[in-house]
C-alpha cells in the first residue's frame, strides 16, 4: 500500500511524539502542521468533536493534504467534568503542564481518595480534505484516579497525576509502548486506522 500523506493538526509535542510512534509503522507519512506553517486555531467549540474538527479543517486547508486532529482532555467527576475541553488552558496563560497540575491538585485538595475518579477523553477527526463532508470521528476514554502527589517522568500533561488502579502506577510511570497500547489516544488511533484499512476509499 502506498503511504498515505497526512498532516497532524497539533502543536503539542507530547501528542506528536505518540502519533509518530503509532502511525510511523502503519504506512502513513506523517507531517506535523508546523511543517506547513499552520497556526493554532482558536478552540471555540463546546465539545471535543467540534474543536477537533476546527483543527483538522484548518490543517488540511493550509497543508493541502488529509489531516488528523486530536482534541482531548481530562474529565474529573468531583469537579463536575472539569477541566474537560479546557484541559490545556486550565490554569490560564502562560500554558504549562506544571501550572495545570498544581491547579488540579488545589481544586481536589478537599476530595478524599476514592472520590478522585476521572477519565481522559480523546476525540480524533480525520478529514480527506478541508471540505470533507464525512469526517471520520473516533472517541475513546481511559479511566483512572487523580493522585495527591505527582509520580513518574514519562508522558506529558496530567500523566504524573493520573493513577491507573489496574496497572498499579501512574501514566507517567508507564513505558511509552504501554501508554500507546492502553491510552485513550492509542486506542482511538488503533480504531481509526482499522477503519481506514477496511475502507481504503476513506483515505
Ligand atoms: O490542540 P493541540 O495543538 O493538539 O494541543 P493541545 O495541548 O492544546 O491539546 P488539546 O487542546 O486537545 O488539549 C488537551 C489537553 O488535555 C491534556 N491531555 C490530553 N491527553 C493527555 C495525555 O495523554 N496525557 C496527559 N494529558 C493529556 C493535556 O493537558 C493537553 O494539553
Ligand atoms: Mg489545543
Amino acid at each position: 500500500m502506498t503511504p498515505t500523506p497526512l498532516v497532524l493538526a497539533s502543536g503539542n509535542a507530547g501528542k506528536l511524539r505518540e502519533f509518530h510512534q503509532l502511525l510511523g509503522p502503519l504506512g502513513f507519512e506523517v507531517r506535523p502542521q508546523a511543517d506547513f506553517g499552520v497556526a493554532d486555531v482558536e478552540e471555540t467549540g463546546l465539545t471535543f468533536v467540534e474543536n477537533a474538527l476546527l483543527k483538522a479543517r484548518e490543517a488540511s486547508r493550509v497543508g493541502g493534504l488529509p489531516a488528523l486532529a486530536d482534541d482531548s482532555g481530562l474529565e474529573v467527576d468531583a469537579l463536575h467534568g472539569r477541566p474537560g475541553i479546557h484541559s490545556a488552558r486550565y490554569a490560564g496563560e502562560p500554558r504549562s503542564d506544571e501550572r495545570n497540575n498544581a491547579k488540579l491538585l488545589e481544586a481536589l485538595s478537599a476530595v478524599a481518595e476514592g472520590r478522585r475518579t476521572g477519565r481522559y477523553w480523546c476525540v480524533l477527526v480525520y478529514l480527506r480534505h478541508a471540505e470533507d463532508p464525512v469526517p471520520l470521528i473516533v472517541q475513546r476514554s481511559w479511566e483512572g484516579e487523580i493522585l495527591a502527589h505527582p509520580r513518574g517522568e514519562a508522558g506529558f500533561g496530567y500523566d504524573p497525576l493520573f493513577w491507573l488502579p489496574d496497572q498499579g502506577m501512574s501514566v507517567a510511570e508507564l513505558a511509552p509502548e504501554a501508554k500507546n497500547r492502553l491510552s485513550h489516544r492509542g486506542r482511538a488511533l488503533q480504531a481509526l486506522v482499522e477503519i481506514l484499512r477496511e475502507a481504503p476509499d476513506r483515505r
